[in-house]
């Protein structure tokens, strides 16, 4: 599919559709499935093969029927509402728009969205998201195949402050923070304090605590939220623009 021309048209309908999910992830309270979305149509590329990645296919019934992507059929729809009022606005770029919105209007950092992504049809074989129950290794295996770093890992893990896991979708359930609809530092403050009622931690949150280097990471943003935020944004838009060179 072509390339979108990002001219001064496209920009103010970027703006326009960016005020608009602000009024409807507010009004739907749905900012986390909102990042999950964002996070599983990006997390797909492959810098080796330089395939999948933020190009809006996960929109097609092939790749949201993906067992990792149970439930967000919910938020592609969701988006449907915008795209239909900015139809030059592409798949890619509204769903990376919409995770950015998401952190932000939940308290986050400010993430710089630069547009242009293309929209693409074709879907990666289901897997090459991360599975909850493995471990450090795997954690390794899938970011770096993204070509993203340790430091990212444990970073974008931090998207987790946000949402719960839903029994019909994952079999996990329930929030990882006392406040689920607010972007903080709590997912690493909570990971340190180990178990706790009521709170999930997955077996990939934990294997956060068996590495050196992702620990090390933990114990940064468990006490500087600041520093948490600082590097949330750069690795969250590296994540949205994985194979994508902003013009
Ligand atoms: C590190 C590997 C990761 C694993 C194994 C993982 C796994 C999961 C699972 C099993 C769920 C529950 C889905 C459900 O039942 O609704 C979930 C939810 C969620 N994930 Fe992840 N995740 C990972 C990384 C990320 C990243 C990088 C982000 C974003 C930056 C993210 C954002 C979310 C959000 C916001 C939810 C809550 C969605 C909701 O409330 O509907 N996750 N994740
Ligand atoms: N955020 N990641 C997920 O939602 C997820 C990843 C892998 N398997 C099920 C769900």
């Amino acid at each position: 599919m072509a390339l979108p021309v990002v001219d001064t048209d496209y920009l103010k309908e970027i703006d326009k559709a960016r005020r608009d999910l602000r009024a409807l992830i507010a009004s739907k309270n749905c900012a986390p499935i909102m990042l999950r979305l964002a996070w599983h149509d990006a997390g797909t590329y492959d810098v080796h093969t330089k395939t999948g990645g933020p190009n809006g296919s996960i929109r097609t019934e092939e790749e949201y029927s993906h067992g990792s992507n149970n439930g967000l059929k919910i938020a592609i729809d969701f988006c449907e509402e915008v795209k239909s009022k900015y139809p030059k606005i592409t798949y890619a770029d509204l769903y990376q728009l919409s995770g950015v919105v998401a952190v932000e209007i939940t308290g986050g950092p400010t993430i710089d969205f630069v547009p242009g992504r293309k929209d693409s049809m074709i879907s990666p074989k289901e897997g090459r998201l991360p599975a909850a129950k493995k471990g450090v290794s795997h954690l390794r295996d899938i970011f770096y195949r993204m070509g993203l770093s340790g430091k990212d890992i444990v970073a974008l893990s931090g998207g987790h402050t946000l949402g719960r896991a839903h029994p019909e979708r994952s079999g996990f359930d329930g929030p990882w923070t006392k406040n689920p609809l607010k972007f903080d530092n709590s997912y690493f403050v909570e990971l340190l304090q180990g178990e706790s009622e009521g709170l999930l931690k997955l077996p990939t949150d934990k294997a956060l605590l068996d590495d050196p280097e992702f620990r090390g990471y933990v114990e940064l943003y468990a006490k500087d939220e600041d520093a948490f935020f600082r590097d949330y944004a750069v690795s969250h838009k590296k994540l949205s623009e994985l194979g994508f060179t902003p013009s």
